[in-house]
């Protein structure tokens, strides 16, 4: 599925001197983002910071949402991650587009500008209306829950 998404360039380094973000291969999920910082970022073991992404997306569409997500590769081999565990970009938003970066490892790690550091996956959402209700149907889980089923 293709959706056409408002961007904005706020870091002219994005489109110029690095690349527009970009699906690597015709089946990725996630367009990459990249670091839009001026100098390289120490990020000791533990630490997080609040990365910029040089960009603003406006997904407009309460249909849809995007997904801040790790980059395999740096997160399981040098432990950086999100320091909020999955990022969620509303379709109303129009801030900069922001990256929390967690090193999780014990080893410094230092971003130099322009890396990729996490990707945005574009995702459909299904918005609920509340219906308060007294009882459930009974479904065949019922209530078992956190490991119910057993590991086998
Ligand atoms: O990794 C992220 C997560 C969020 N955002 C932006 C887009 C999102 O729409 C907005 C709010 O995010 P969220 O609702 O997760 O955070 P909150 O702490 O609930 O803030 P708010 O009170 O603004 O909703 O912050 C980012 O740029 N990067
Ligand atoms: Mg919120």
């Amino acid at each position: 599925m293709q959706h056409t998404l408002d961007l904005k360039i706020l870091d002219p380094r994005i489109g110029g001197e690095w690349p527009l973000p970009a699906y690597a291969t015709d089946g990725s999920a996630g367009l990459d983002l990249r670091a839009a910082i001026d100098a390289p970022l120490e990020l000791a073991g533990g630490d997080t910071a609040l990365v910029p992404s040089g960009i603003a997306i406006h997904i407009a569409d309460p249909g849809l949402c995007a997904m801040v997500l790790p980059r395999s590769g740096l997160g399981h081999r040098h432990g950086l991650v999100l320091g909020n565990g999955t990022g969620l970009i509303d379709a109303d938003y129009q801030g900069p587009l922001m990256v929390s970066l967690w090193n999780r490892s014990r080893a410094t790690y230092i971003v130099q500008p322009g890396d990729r550091i996490a990707q945005l996956v574009l995702a459909p959402v299904v918005r609920a209306g509340l219906r308060v209700v007294d009882t459930f149907e009974q479904s065949a889980r019922g209530t078992g829950g956190f490991g119910h089923t057993g590991t086998r």
